[in-house]
C-alpha cells in the first residue's frame, strides 16, 4: 500500500510538471513540452524524434516498436497545446495544477483538454512495460501542436507526410470529451466548421433620421433569421430528440459597425456597413446544399444589400465523396476491441457520439483511417476552454487502466484469417 501511494504520487506530480508548462496560445511553450514529453520517452526506452514542419513548432513522436513490424500500427495522439485562460477569473491559478487535498480536484488549464490523455497513455505504456508485456503492433504516440488553431502547421502536415505514410498506421486514438454521469462517451465523427461573416451595407445618414435599408437594419434581420434557426436546432437538443452532435449550431461571435470617435462612436451618423460573425457546426450527416442556399438566400440575401465570406469552411465528405464517418459496428473491429477493452476494465459506456466541436482525428479520418475519440473522464463536468477547468485524481489514474487494456487489446491485435471469417459466419 505505502509503495502504491508513493507511485501515485509520481504519477500525480508527473501530471502535474506537464501541466505547468504554459503552451497558452498565442504564446504556447512548446519548446519545454517537448523536452518534458522527451525526457519522459526516455525514461520508457521509446524511441522519440521531433518533427518540425513549421519552425517553433515541434511534433514528438514517439515509437514502442512492436514485434511484428509488418501490421499495421496503433497511433495515440494529442495535442500539446491549450487555449488561454483569464488568470484572475481561476480560484487556483491556471498553470499551477494545484491538487485540492480534500477533493483531490487537480484544476488546470489543459487538465481535460487535453494533457491528460496525452500522458495517460505513457503512464499505460510504464504499466504495461513492467507488467512485462509486449506489443505486437507498434504502438506511436504523437504530440501534436497547434490543434486549437486548427492543426494546420501540426496534425494537418504530420497527416500528409511521408513519415505517416511509413508508420503505416491502422487506427488512430484521439481525444473525446467528459462526461458528468458513470458512463464514457466515444466519438466516431465531427461536426465541421464554417465560419462566416454576413456583411450588410445601407445608405448612411443622420441618426435622427428614420429611413429604409440601413446597414444596421439589413444585417439586423439576418440576426433575427439566424437566431430563430439557432433555436430551432437548439429545441430539438432541449427535446431530447436529438444530440449535441446531430443538429446545426451557429453561435454569433462577433459584431462589427459604427463610426469611431475618440471618445467612442459617432453616435448621430448611420454607419453605412455592418457585419456579424458566426461559428457554424455542421454534421457529417447534414444537408449542406441546402444549408448554403439557407445562407445565400435568408442569412445574406442580395436584395437587403447582404453579402457574405467563409473564414473557414471544412468539407463533410473525404476525397472519395464520401462523408467522413468512423464506423462503429462490427465492420470496424478496433470500435469493437476499444468497446471490450474499456468494459473489461470495468468502464461503463455511453451511445457512440459526433463530436460537437473540431479535432485533429479528422485530418486521419479525411485519409480513410479510423479514428476514435476518447478520453477517459467520467463523473466529471465538461470544463474544456472553462475557468476552473479540472480532473480529478483518481479519475485520471483510473484512466490510466482503462488504457492499459486498450493498448493491450490494440498492440495484440491479430485480423482473423479469412477461414475464421467464414466459420464465424456459419
Ligand atoms: C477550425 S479548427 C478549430 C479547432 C478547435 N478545436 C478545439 O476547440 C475548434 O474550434 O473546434
Ligand atoms: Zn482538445
Ligand atoms: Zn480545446
Amino acid at each position: 500500500v505505502e509503495d502504491e501511494n508513493s507511485n501515485s504520487r509520481s504519477i500525480i506530480s508527473r501530471f502535474q510538471e506537464y501541466l505547468r508548462i504554459n503552451t497558452a496560445h498565442p504564446n504556447p511553450s512548446y519548446n519545454e513540452a517537448a523536452d518534458f514529453i522527451t525526457s519522459e520517452a526516455k525514461s520508457l526506452s521509446l524511441d522519440s524524434q521531433i518533427l518540425e514542419f513549421v519552425k517553433g513548432k515541434p511534433l514528438v513522436l514517439l515509437k514502442w516498436a512492436g514485434e511484428n513490424p509488418s501490421l499495421p500500427s496503433i497511433l495515440l495522439n494529442s495535442h500539446t497545446d491549450v487555449v488561454p485562460a483569464e488568470f484572475h477569473k481561476w480560484d487556483h491559478p491556471p498553470f499551477d495544477a494545484h491538487l485540492d487535498p480534500s477533493s483531490g480536484h487537480i484544476y488546470a488549464r489543459g487538465s481535460q483538454d487535453m494533457k491528460c490523455v496525452g500522458l495517460q497513455y505513457l503512464e499505460a505504456i510504464r504499466n504495461l512495460q513492467s507488467s512485462g508485456f509486449r506489443p505486437l503492433r507498434t504502438v506511436y504516440l504523437s504530440f501534436v501542436p497547434d490543434e486549437e488553431i486548427g492543426g494546420h502547421d501540426g496534425a494537418e502536415k504530420f497527416a500528409g507526410s511521408d513519415t505517416f505514410k511509413s508508420m503505416n498506421v491502422g487506427v488512430v486514438l484521439d481525444e473525446g470529451l467528459a462526461s458528468p454521469t458513470e458512463n464514457y462517451r466515444l466519438f466516431y465523427g465531427e461536426r465541421c466548421p464554417w465560419w462566416l461573416v454576413l456583411k450588410a451595407t445601407g445608405a448612411p445618414g443622420h441618426g435622427a433620421k428614420l429611413y429604409d435599408n440601413t446597414a444596421m437594419e439589413n444585417l439586423l434581420k439576418s440576426i433575427e433569421t439566424v437566431r430563430r434557426f439557432r433555436a430551432a436546432q437548439f429545441d430539438l437538443v432541449k427535446a431530447g430528440h436529438k444530440a449535441e452532435g446531430e443538429v446545426i449550431s451557429v453561435n454569433m461571435v462577433f459584431l462589427k459597425a459604427g463610426t469611431p470617435s475618440p471618445t467612442g462612436f459617432v453616435m448621430n451618423l448611420q454607419p453605412s456597413e455592418a457585419q456579424a460573425g458566426f461559428d457554424i457546426r455542421v454534421p457529417p450527416t447534414a444537408d449542406v446544399v441546402s444549408l448554403e442556399r439557407r445562407i445565400a438566400e435568408e442569412w445574406a440575401p442580395a436584395t437587403r444589400n447582404m453579402t457574405f465570406e467563409f473564414k473557414q469552411k471544412g468539407s463533410i465528405y473525404d476525397k472519395f465523396g464520401k462523408q467522413i464517418l468512423t464506423a462503429f459496428d462490427s465492420s470496424n473491429p478496433w470500435w469493437v476491441l476499444l468497446e471490450d477493452a474499456i468494459k473489461s476494465a470495468n468502464g461503463e459506456l455511453g451511445k457512440p457520439e459526433i463530436f460537437p466541436a473540431s479535432t485533429d482525428a479528422r485530418y486521419f479520418r479525411e485519409l480513410g483511417l479510423p479514428a476514435i475519440g476518447f478520453s477517459p473522464m467520467a463523473n466529471t463536468p465538461i470544463l474544456l476552454h472553462d475557468h476552473n477547468e479540472f480532473l480529478n485524481k483518481n479519475e485520471y489514474l483510473r484512466g490510466i487502466h482503462i488504457y492499459e487494456s486498450i493498448i493491450k487489446a490494440y498492440a495484440s491485435y491479430v485480423e482473423p484469417t479469412k477461414d475464421e471469417d467464414s466459420r464465424a459466419e456459419l
